[in-house]
C-alpha cells in the first residue's frame, strides 16, 4: 500500500510544491490508461503530406499534457514517476552527467534480445571498457576508408533502380524498404568487412522478424512460456547467434593468414586475445552482443534519416534542385570522395533539418540512480527522466514561429547555432553517451543523396499516406512510394 498509494501521493505533492504538475495518478496504473486513450485517438490519423506538425500523431499524450501542464510535467507509468523535461538546460545537465547518476532506462527483454547487451545499454566500467575497444573503429581516418566501400554499395542499389527504369520512364519505388536493405549492406561491408553476405542477411532478417513480433506484442508477462510466439522468437534468436558465430569463426580461422582485420570486428577480436592490455578485453559473448547492437543500431536509424530526407526533398522540388546544383558543382558526375562530400553545405543543412523535423529516435529515457537536484528541482531516486527529442526540436520558444516548417536555412551557421539554445537539437543525443555512429551516419547520408541527385529526379507518389509512427524509430507507417525519373539514359 505504501508503494501503491502513499508514495505516489507524497511524490505528487512534492512536485506540485515545486511547480511541476501532470495527469493524476490512478491506482496501480498511473496515467497508463489516459495515455492509451489519447494514443488510440491518434492511431488512425493520416496527416496532410505538407504538414510536419506530427507530434499530434506520434506523441499525442505528450502534446496534450504539455499544453495542459507546461513542457516540464510529471506523469506516472504504473507506480514509476516520470518527469518529461521540456527545458534544454535541464536536458543538457542530464545527458552531460559523467558519473552515471542518470542511468539508461532498461529497454525491456524484447529489445535486449534484438539489440544485445552492447554499448548502448551497458553502464559504468563495462561501458568504458567496451567504448575503449570500439571507438577507434569510427575515427576519421577509418571513415575515409569506409567511404569507398559505402559508395560501392550505393552504386549497386542505384544501378538496380536504373535497370528497372527503362526508356526514361517514371518508375515508382517504395524507398523505405530499399534504404533499409542499402543501410544493412553498408554496415555489413564497412563495419564488419563481411563478404559473408549470406550470414549478414540472416542476421538482418532475424532482427527484422524479432522486431516485428516485438512491436506487435509488448506484453512480456508470458515470456518464459513455450507459446507459439515465444518458440518462434527463440528460434530467431538462435538463428541470429549462429550466423554471428559463423562470421566470427570464419574471421578467426583466416586470422593466421590475414590477421583479425582493422574494422570493428577485427578490433574487438584483437581485444579478445590481448597481448598485454587486459583492461580492455571483450569476451566472445560480449562481441556477439556488440555485433547485434551495431547491426541493428547501425542501419535502423540511418535508413529512417534517408527515408525522411527523401520525403522532404520530394515535397520541396526547389530544394531538390538547389542540392543537385551543389552536388554537380562539387562532385560533377564522379563518385564523390570524402573531400567532395565535406563541401556539400546545402546537403548537410537539409539533413539536419530532416533530423530536426523527423528525428529517428524521438525520445530518450534515463532513470535517476539516486536523489538528485536537477537545476533546482528535487528528483527522487528511481524517477524516470524523459527527453522528448521530437517536442524539443519543434518548440516555438526556441525555434521561432516557423518551428513546424521545413526551412534548412536555419542551419546555415551550423547545428549548435540554429536555435536559441544550442541543445535544442539532439538527434544524436549529447554528452558521454552520444551516438558513436554520428559521423558514419552523416557521411553515409551525404554520399547517398549526392549519388542519387546525380542520377535521378524524384517526387512523391500520389499513393503516399502521411502517417508517421514510432516503431522504435520514427517511420512512415505505409512506406514511402516515390516516383523516380532517371536524368540520363
Ligand atoms: C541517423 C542515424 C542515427 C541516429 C539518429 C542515431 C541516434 C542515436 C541516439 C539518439 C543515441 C543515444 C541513445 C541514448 O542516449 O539513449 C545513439 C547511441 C548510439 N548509436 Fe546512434 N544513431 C544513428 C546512427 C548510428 C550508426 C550508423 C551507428 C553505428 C554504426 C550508431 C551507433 C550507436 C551506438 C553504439 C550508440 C550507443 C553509444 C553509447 O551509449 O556509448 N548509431 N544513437
Amino acid at each position: 500500500l505504501f508503494d501503491l498509494i502513499w508514495r505516489p501521493y507524497i511524490i505528487t505533492k512534492r512536485f506540485e510544491k515545486q511547480g511541476v504538475r501532470g495527469p493524476p495518478y490512478k491506482f496501480r496504473m498511473g496515467a497508463k490508461q489516459e495515455m492509451k486513450d489519447i494514443q488510440k485517438g491518434a492511431e488512425t490519423l493520416v496527416l496532410d503530406s505538407r504538414s510536419h506538425d506530427i507530434a499530434c500523431k506520434v506523441l499525442p499524450h505528450y502534446q496534450a499534457w504539455s499544453s495542459q501542464y507546461g513542457t516540464t510535467f510529471l506523469y506516472w507509468m504504473g507506480t514509476q514517476p516520470r518527469i518529461c523535461l521540456g527545458d534544454p538546460e535541464m536536458v543538457k545537465q542530464v545527458l552531460s552527467s559523467k558519473f552515471g547518476f542518470y542511468a539508461k532506462t532498461y529497454p525491456g527483454a524484447n529489445i535486449m534480445a534484438i539489440m544485445g547487451k552492447g554499448l548502448a545499454f551497458i553502464e559504468g566500467s563495462d561501458w568504458a571498457r567496451h567504448w575503449r575497444v570500439i571507438n577507434p573503429a569510427f575515427h576519421i581516418d577509418k571513415l575515409n576508408m569506409m567511404a569507398k566501400t559505402m559508395a560501392e554499395c550505393v552504386l549497386h542499389t542505384l544501378s538496380e533502380w536504373e535497370k528497372q527504369g527503362n526508356d526514361n520512364k517514371t518508375l515508382e519505388i517504395e524507398v523505405s524498404r530499399q534504404f533499409e536493405e542499402l543501410t544493412c549492406n553498408i554496415i555489413s561491408h564497412s563495419v564488419f568487412g563481411t563478404s559473408d553476405s549470406i550470414n549478414g542477411k540472416k542476421i538482418f532478417e532475424a532482427q527484422k522478424e524479432l522486431f516485428l513480433i516485438t512491436i506487435a506484442d509488448f506484453n512480456g508477462s508470458m515470456r518464459y512460456l513455450p507459446t507459439k510466439k515465444n518458440l518462434k522468437k527463440w528460434k530467431l534468436e538462435k538463428r541470429m547467434k549462429n550466423a554471428l558465430t559463423s562470421i566470427i569463426n570464419s574471421r578467426l580461422d583466416n586470422s593466421k593468414k590475414l590477421g583479425y582485420g582493422d574494422d570493428l570486428l577485427g578490433l574487438m577480436l584483437h581485444s579478445s586475445f590481448p597481448v598485454n592490455d587486459n583492461n580492455s578485453s571483450l569476451s566472445i559473448d560480449e562481441i556477439i552482443d556488440e555485433c547485434k547492437t551495431f547491426y541493428f543500431g547501425g542501419h535502423e536509424t540511418t535508413s529512417q534519416l534517408l527515408t525522411w530526407t527523401m520525403f522532404l526533398l520530394s515535397t520541396n522540388p526547389e530544394w531538390q534542385e538547389r542540392l543537385r546544383e551543389e552536388v554537380l558543382k562539387e562532385c560533377g558526375t564522379e563518385t564523390p570522395n570524402t573531400d567532395m562530400l565535406s563541401k556539400l553545405k546545402l546537403v548537410t543543412m537539409v539533413l539536419w533539418e530532416s533530423l530536426r523535423l523527423y528525428p529517428p529516435a524521438i525520445l530518450l529515457a534515463r532513470d535517476a540512480s539516486k536523489d538528485m537536484n536537477l537545476g533546482g528541482l528535487m528528483i527522487p531516486k528511481g524517477t524516470g527522466l524523459m527527453i522528448p527529442i521530437l517536442m524539443l526540436q519543434r518548440d516555438k520558444e526556441h525555434w521561432g514561429e516557423d518551428a513546424n516548417e521545413f526551412n534548412p536555412l536555419r542551419f546555415e551557421n551550423g547545428a549548435s547555432r540554429a536555435a536559441r539554445h544550442p541543445n535544442s537539437i539532439l538527434p544524436f543525443s549529447i554528452g558521454p553517451r552520444a551516438c558513436l555512429g554520428q559521423n558514419f551516419a552523416m557521411l553515409e547520408a551525404r554520399l547517398v543523396f549526392a549519388m542519387m541527385l546525380q542520377r535521378f529526379s524524384f517526387s512523391l507518389s500520389p499513393k503516399y499516406k502521411h502517417s508517421p509512427v514510432n516503431w522504435l524509430t520514427l517511420q512512415p507507417q505505409f512506406g514511402l512510394p516515390i516516383d523516380l525519373r532517371p536524368l540520363h539514359q
